[in-house]
């Protein structure tokens, strides 16, 4: 069995201060690699830069080993933080499965890999603060607080760019797609073959495309303007050891969160388009609703994430059934909330959970399988946990979805679709178109795009 690593050792240090923050952008821009960002509608602003600490796992005890990892960083901290947001974290991801990451464009993703960052910057509702971590032998209390020093005037020169345009999207000189339409309609329909034969009851079919940009790609306002646009969406952004390439996204799809032992999770799955007009938009939303086929593939995952949480819970609710807006899809949405039976990490939450069929299928391992048989790329950290630990085990995690891998001239792009019984190709099809906007748009640079055309 694989151990997790874990680069840096305790003691763990940790000081923060408030400080006069720079705008976003221009913070992400002067910090070095790897960065981390994260961000959720309930959740602070935090920007992380290098690794005091960084812990890695794979195979399939990766969520134990990491869990461990954490555990024994978070053991002996000397931490003053001015505020609950500010205390020190681990943020990372783990890969879809086993193996996810065992190909372009994955090569420097781990199938698990947490930092707790050098420098944690923190955008919280009640001013901005400034933390440095470090951890190790080390790790010493007056290097902290020099360096702490040292950060708050280097954060103080950072021109806030106010007097500079953002840089342009970089445009598209060409793409390609892992899958054609013909190759799609041929999976499409051999899964809803399988899935009436009885031997499967939903999967979940994903393709990649890839995009040779024309310019080159500004990671820090791609995440400003995704942040514009998705401000109810969970945002992130991670960079492997070194830099060089980014995953990042806004998804709207919650995971779990863990505060204490109050749960909150998502079910999150049946999709259709936004209308040109209020009223058309309001119509999409009613058929939504009442369709058979969405209602049926959206019910698959509710049921399971409650299923899921009921062993470990003293009570589970969902609320109504609804339809979340999104810039440019509406989705099937149910709230879960629930209260614990005893303390728990939010690992073994996320490890129970993932895959939900919203992201994988029913049941499990023959969708899996599926997958693996279908799609001709690696999924690595796309639809997968990513998210925050702290030492009390509490955490928040999102699934990866609407999300990209970029590095300065090239991307590559992700979208899934659930399939049920009664779906039809050409509609996953441009449902997929859909689900690629997010991030096709903070691409393309309007006319001159060469774009993804439909085939
Ligand atoms: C797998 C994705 O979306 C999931 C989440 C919401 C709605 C979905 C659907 O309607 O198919 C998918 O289950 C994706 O965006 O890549």
């Amino acid at each position: 069995m694989e151990r997790a690593r874990s680069t840096s050792v305790p003691p763990l240090v940790s000081r923060t201060t408030e400080v006069d923050a720079p705008p976003f952008a221009a913070a992400f821009d002067a910090l070095s690699a790897p960065r981390t960002t994260w961000s959720a509608p309930d959740d602070a602003l935090v920007l992380g830069s290098g690794a005091a600490a960084t812990l890695a796992a794979s195979g399939p005890d990766r969520f134990a080993e990491i869990r461990s990892a954490a555990a024994d960083l978070f053991d002996s901290g000397d931490v003053h933080a001015g505020t609950e947001a500010a205390r020190p974290r681990v943020f990372g991801g783990f890969a879809f499965h086993e193996g996810a990451c065992d190909g372009d464009p994955w090569g420097t993703f781990p199938e698990a890999r947490f930092v707790l960052p050098r420098v944690q910057l923190t955008f919280a509702e009640n001013g901005a603060w400034l933390t440095v971590n470090a951890a190790g032998p080390d790790a010493a209390v007056d290097a902290v607080e020099d360096r702490l020093a040292a950060e708050t005037e280097r954060l103080a020169g950072i021109d806030d760019g106010s007097d500079a345009d953002a840089p342009p999207r970089p445009g598209i000189a060409e793409t390609r797609r892992t899958t054609s339409r013909a190759a799609w309609r041929a999976s499409v329909e051999a899964a809803v073959d399988r899935i009436r034969g009885d031997d499967l009851r939903k999967v979940v079919l994903a393709q990649a495309l890839e995009a040779d940009l024309a310019g080159e790609f500004p990671l820090a306002a791609t995440l400003e303007r995704l942040a514009g646009k998705y401000p109810d969406c969970h945002r992130y952004c991670f960079e492997p050891d070194g830099g060089g390439s980014a995953f990042f996204g806004a998804t709207p799809e919650r995971l779990v969160s863990l505060r204490g032992r109050t749960v909150e999770t998502d079910a999150l799955a049946g999709t259709t388009g936004r209308g040109e007009t209020p009223s058309e938009d309001e119509w999409l939303a009613q058929e939504l609703l009442e369709d058979a086929k969405n209602v049926h593939e959206h019910r698959l995952v509710a049921d399971t994430v409650r299923e899921q949480l009921e062993p470990f819970a003293a009570s589970v609710s969902a609320g109504d059934r609804r339809v979340r807006r999104l810039a440019t899809v509406q989705h099937l949405h149910t709230p879960i909330t629930a209260e614990l039976d005893a303390d728990r990490h939010v690992l073994e939450l996320v490890e129970a959970l993932h895959p939900t069929p919203a992201v994988g299928g029913l049941p499990p391992d023959r969708a899996l399988e599926t997958i693996h048989e279908t799609e001709p790329f690696e999924r690595g950290w796309y639809a997968a946990p990513v998210g925050w630990i702290d030492a009390a085990g509490n955490g928040a995690f999102a699934v990866a979805i609407r999300s990209a891998v970029a590095t300065p001239r090239r991307a590559t792009l992700f979208a899934g679709v659930g399939l049920v019984a009664d779906s039809d190709p050409d509609r996953e099809w441009d449902e997929i178109q859909l689900k690629y906007r997010p991030i096709l748009d903070e691409l393309e640079a309007g006319d001159e795009s060469a774009g993804a055309g439909d085939d």
